[in-house]
């Protein structure tokens, strides 16, 4: 345990699983109390236990990002829990239709956006408020490197994780001067649960993507879970509107930033 995020509280949305886990983890160690959101009721429920058994303080409350009014009764509830929203980390997300866009079912397209954009958006909107009424806040969504670069076969996601960026930056320029600080995270390739269950039936294609990869390892979830901590902190009090690659380098050959 650190003191960090001491008397700090906040939420993660999907935080049942790989990098929403690891980050309300990680914002758990540095002393804050951590709603921990999720659709599935098991991953979060489980999330919550390890965070308790490591001395930490979290509740779950079910949510899907895509309902605006379960994203403001989540909001909400961890006002009502904790006093106020000091963080979020709007981490919910899913890549849906993966195939050229020719081949696109359009029902993969809306989930996709509905998820990956609209919550956000939903997300977003309603932490605003409630940081507006409690002094402020810092929001960290999860974009993906498919947000800084063009990814083909994943056209609905590429598409939602760019929206992630530009809205990033917009609201970063909206609400400053009232304290409150948005900024996103791009995780590289990240060895998640699904991750790994792909990677043992293709360890040819894995072993093709760490050989792309200049660290020539996946990050981990708590790679991504660390600086999501860091910029829900004060450390980061100057770090507002950017999106972060975390890629072990990836995107320094890709981009021009
Ligand atoms: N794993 C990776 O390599 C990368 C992941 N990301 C992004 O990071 C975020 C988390 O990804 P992972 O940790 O890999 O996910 P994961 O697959 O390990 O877990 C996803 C979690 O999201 C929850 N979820 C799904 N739909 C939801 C909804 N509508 N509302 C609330 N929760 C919902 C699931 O129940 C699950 O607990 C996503 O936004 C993803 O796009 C970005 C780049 C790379
Ligand atoms: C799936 C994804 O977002 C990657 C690997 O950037």
């Amino acid at each position: 345990m650190t003191e960090l995020l001491k008397d700090k509280a906040g939420l993660v949305t999907a935080g049942g699983s790989g990098i929403g886990r690891a980050s309300a983890v990680a914002l758990a160690k540095a002393g804050a109390k951590v709603m921990v959101s999720d659709v599935s009721e098991e991953g979060g429920r489980e999330t919550v236990k390890l965070i308790k058994e490591g001395g930490g303080e979290a509740q779950f409350f079910k949510c899907d990002v895509s309902d605006e009014d379960q994203v403001k009764a989540l909001v909400d509830e961890t006002v009502s829990a904790f006093g106020k929203l000091d963080f979020a980390h709007n981490n919910a997300g899913i890549n849906a239709g993966q195939v050229k866009i020719g081949e696109l079912d359009s029902n993969d397209w809306d989930k996709t956006i509905k998820i990956n954009l609209y919550g956000i958006f939903y997300c977003v909107k309603h932490q605003i408020n409630a940081m507006l009424k409690t002094g402020g806040g810092a929001i960290v969504n999860s974009a993906s490197g498919a947000g800084l670069e063009g990814s083909p076969n994943m056209s609905p996601y590429t598409a939602s994780k760019h929206g992630v960026v530009g809205l990033t930056k917009s609201v970063a320029l909206e609400y400053g001067k009232q304290n409150i600080r948005i900024n996103s995270i791009a995780p590289g390739a990240t060895i998640t649960p699904a991750i790994e269950r792909w990677a043992e039936d293709n360890p040819e294609q894995y072993n093709g993507v760490l050989e792309s990869l200049p660290a020539g390892e996946m990050s981990t979830p708590e790679d991504q879970g660390n600086v999501v901590m860091f910029l829900c902190s004060d450390l980061a009090r100057q770090i507002n509107g950017v999106t972060v690659p975390i890629d072990g380098g990836y995107t320094a050959g890709k981009l021009q930033q």
